[in-house]
């Protein structure tokens, strides 16, 4: 979270204190999450990202997208005139803390009126994935990152009000790192589900499909849930075998990210190789409308392509992978850089 804020949106806060260090930063959220009086002292001089039913508040300037840290006081005064019965800062949830230790909190509005709020901080309230074709690449990789983990944070809390063995309300502590239940004591912390994304290949080639729900021309790695017992390797081999009826040969990790959509997921991103002798595809429909071997001049020319590109004159779309944001690109794009450095081009 060290350089979540680009510097555009760092301008309300307040310093309070020196973090010099990563290590500092690391303890002072720390702390934070541990102590609710010094969390609830930190409300005070924090910076809020805001959010409605869940869509961030992201405003344009010029070419770019970003949401903007609102200070505590500014945040009050928009509450004030907004509906302050209906919410409090103590409703935020922490997200982590700036260079300069300001601690950075994510406030849900939705039940105060959507277009006042808008009007008031010049921004708009923008449902995120429906908005990623048109922000992507106009908004900084760590923004975008900071409004992922927010979003996942407060749905998870939103739905978790209730403990699933008392049935009586949670309440979260004041920085929102775990809820309890009074009754019986249980406490729930915020959670996720590892997801392996893998791009298969087997020489020049590799393997992307297209879901039903996609939208119309994009295809990307395959992907799936882990299930209770399973490694990493023993997932990707499942999914593999389960979605294309192949066999994997080689496994290596390529890197994370975290994904809220539909809920909050850890993106683990491997690379994987198949035989040469067992390219033969059999794709399961139930998940996979299409699956197929691409060549690397085909990914290369999709890694290009705009998301949401335009229709070719044939009427159909050309093939594109998903955008920046998402760590799927970054794995094609990994794949593509190899095949190129292996061809000397
Ligand atoms: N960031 C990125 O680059 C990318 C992210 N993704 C994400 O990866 C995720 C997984 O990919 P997908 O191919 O759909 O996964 P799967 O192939 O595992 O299929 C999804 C189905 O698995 C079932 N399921 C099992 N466990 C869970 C769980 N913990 N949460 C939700 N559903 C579960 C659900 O079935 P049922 O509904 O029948 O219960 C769901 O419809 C998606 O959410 C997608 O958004 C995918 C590609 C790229
Ligand atoms: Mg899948």
């Amino acid at each position: 979270m060290q350089k979540m804020l680009s510097a555009a949106v760092r301008h309300t806060a307040r310093s309070v204190r020196t973090c010099s260090s990563y290590v500092n930063q690391a303890r002072y959220v720390f702390d934070l999450k541990e102590n609710d009086d010094t969390c609830r002292q930190a409300l005070k001089s924090g910076s809020f990202y805001l959010f409605h039913n869940l869509s961030p508040l992201i405003r344009k300037s010029e070419n770019t997208f970003y949401t903007p840290a609102v200070s505590g006081p500014d945040l009050l005064q928009v509450l004030g005139s907004c509906g302050k019965d209906k919410l409090s800062l103590e409703d935020s949830v922490l997200l982590g803390c700036s260079e300069s230790c300001v601690a950075e909190f994510a406030l849900d509005l939705g039940s105060l009126e959507k277009s006042a709020i808008e009007q008031e901080l010049s921004g708009k309230f923008t449902e995120i994935r429906n908005a990623i074709a048109k922000i992507n690449g106009k908004m900084d990789a760590e923004n975008a990152s900071l409004l992922f983990r927010a979003r996942s944070l407060l749905q998870w809390h939103d739905s978790h009000q209730y403990c699933s063995k008392s049935g009586k309300p949670t309440t979260k502590n004041v920085s929102g790192s775990k809820r309890v239940c009074h009754v019986n004591g249980l406490i729930y912390y915020p959670q996720m589900s590892p997801v392996v994304i893998t791009l298969v290949s087997c020489k020049n080639r590799c393997l992307l499909a297209h879901q039903e729900n996609f939208p119309a021309g994009m295809y990307t790695a395959l992907a799936g849930y882990c299930e209770i017992g399973e490694t990493l390797e023993e997932t990707i081999r499942r999914e593999i075998a389960e979605e294309v009826g192949l066999v994997v040969d080689t496994v290596r990790y390529s890197g994370s990210q975290h994904w809220p959509f539909p809920g909050s997921s850890l993106m683990l991103a491997c690379q994987a190789t198949v035989k040469d002798d067992k390219l033969q595809l059999d794709i399961n429909r139930a998940e996979i409308e299409d699956a197929r071997w691409f060549t690397l001049e085909e990914v290369t020319e999709a890694l290009q392509m705009k998301t949401l590109p335009s229709k070719l004159p044939d009427g159909t779309l050309p093939v594109w992978v998903p955008p920046k944001f998402a760590i799927a690109h970054h794995l094609i794009q990994e794949w593509v850089q190899e095949q190129k450095a292996l061809n000397g081009s």
